[in-house]
């Protein structure tokens, strides 16, 4: 087998994610240096290309996959940006680390499904990054151990600090929702059949319409039962905490992170700021892992039939939002391609 010596990564979309990931690549880890960088804010290009010797600046996401030295990319754009970017490295048979969503909406995702198959080889990973989190992988692994019995309900909560302005009621669903939904699918193993949302009187509605808090409840087709009370504008900082009650016993992960302090008869801790603190090393393992992989021209982390499964819950999310009715999810028989 042979192995790249240094994978040269263009990053589409320098925002708050890319920015991170530029970082990452050159700071944090091996086997990888940022070739390229493209956004239409070409300042924000700039700056973050600025330290970095012989990155070329694009404002034209294609023309930083042609860059010289570029041999994959990353995708840190919008979710609704992902399809075009997708196709363009699909084109040019580069591997991509992909953000989540895939895509904002299902035909989207069967077109970038569509693309990898007719290339022959799975080329594309999506940015779960919550199964690279040692909190995550510890439930996982205590579920598929089966010592708590047969699952049976999953209670999450996911909370913000605050999103950006132009976050909308759909964004609440495919930006952040589609975290738990990948997080169930890879947890208990199974697909997901149905999403109803519930509205309670908001805490706040911005200029968008975005409602805020939602509490949305999914079944799988095993028969669990999963909650998420999902609250981006909380005002108060950002949890992620997810219980599993099992036949035998229930399992809590996200409840305390970091340092907690004793003194002047009060107890406490301080709550992550944001996603950057609070899943740091999941983004670090998980940019690794894909760089490892990519440079042995192989996909091992969570791929398109993942992200194609989270954008059909997704969009069953959106029009039970929208409706107030529970929604099945439709989604196509999975390709063997795609393997099991
Ligand atoms: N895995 C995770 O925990 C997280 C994932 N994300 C995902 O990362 C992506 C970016 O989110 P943020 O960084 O928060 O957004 P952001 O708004 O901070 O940054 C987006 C950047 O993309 C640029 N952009 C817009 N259209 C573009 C295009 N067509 N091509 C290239 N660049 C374009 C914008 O100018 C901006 O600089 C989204 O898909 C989001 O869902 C975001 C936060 C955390
Ligand atoms: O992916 C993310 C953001 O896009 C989304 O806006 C947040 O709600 C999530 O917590 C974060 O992980």
């Amino acid at each position: 087998m042979s192995t790249i010596a240094q994978l040269g990564v263009a990053v589409i979309g320098i925002g708050k994610m890319g920015a991170d990931h530029v970082r990452r690549i050159e700071e944090v880890i091996s086997g990888a240096r940022v070739a390229a960088v493209a956004d239409p804010d070409r300042d924000r290009a700039a700056a973050a290309a600025a330290r970095i010797e012989g990155c070329t600046v694009h404002t034209d996401p294609v023309a930083a996959m042609a860059a010289p030295g570029v041999g994959a990319v990353l995708i840190a754009s919008p979710g609704p940006a992902h399809e075009a970017a997708l196709l363009a490295a699909l084109e040019r048979d580069l591997p991509v680390l992909c953000e989540k969503p895939l895509t904002p909406d299902a035909e989207a995702a069967l077109r970038v499904l569509a693309a990898e198959r007719k290339l022959g080889r799975r080329r594309i990973q999506v940015g779960f990054m919550r199964r690279y989190d040692a909190e995550y992988i510890q439930l996982a692994r205590l579920l598929a151990d089966g010592d708590l019995g047969r699952p049976l309900m999953l209670h999450c909560r996911h909370r913000n600090l605050s999103v950006h302005p132009y976050f909308t009621n759909e964004m609440l669903i495919n930006d952040s929702v589609s975290h738990e939904f990948d997080a169930a699918r890879w947890l208990l193993g199974e697909e997901i059949t149905a999403v109803r949302v519930y509205r309670p009187t908001p805490a706040s509605v911005t200029d968008t319409g975005l409602s805020d808090p939602q509490f949305v409840v999914f079944e799988t087709d095993g028969g669990v039962v999963v909650d998420v009370e999902i609250f981006v504008n909380s005002g108060f900082g950002y949890q992620v905490q997810a219980e599993a009650v099992c036949a035998h016993g229930t399992a809590r992960i996200g409840e305390a992170h970091g340092l907690l302090t004793n003194t002047a008869g009060r107890w406490g801790g301080a709550i992550a700021p944001d996603f950057i603190t609070r899943f740091a090393d999941a983004y670090d393992r998980e940019v690794q892992d894909w760089v490892d992989a990519a440079r042995r021209d192989e996909v091992t982390g969570p791929g398109v039939w993942d992200g194609y499964a989270a954008v059909a819950a997704c969009a069953a999310g959106i029009e039970a939002q929208r409706t107030g009715r529970r929604v099945p999810v439709e989604m196509i028989e999975r390709p063997a391609f795609y393997g099991r």
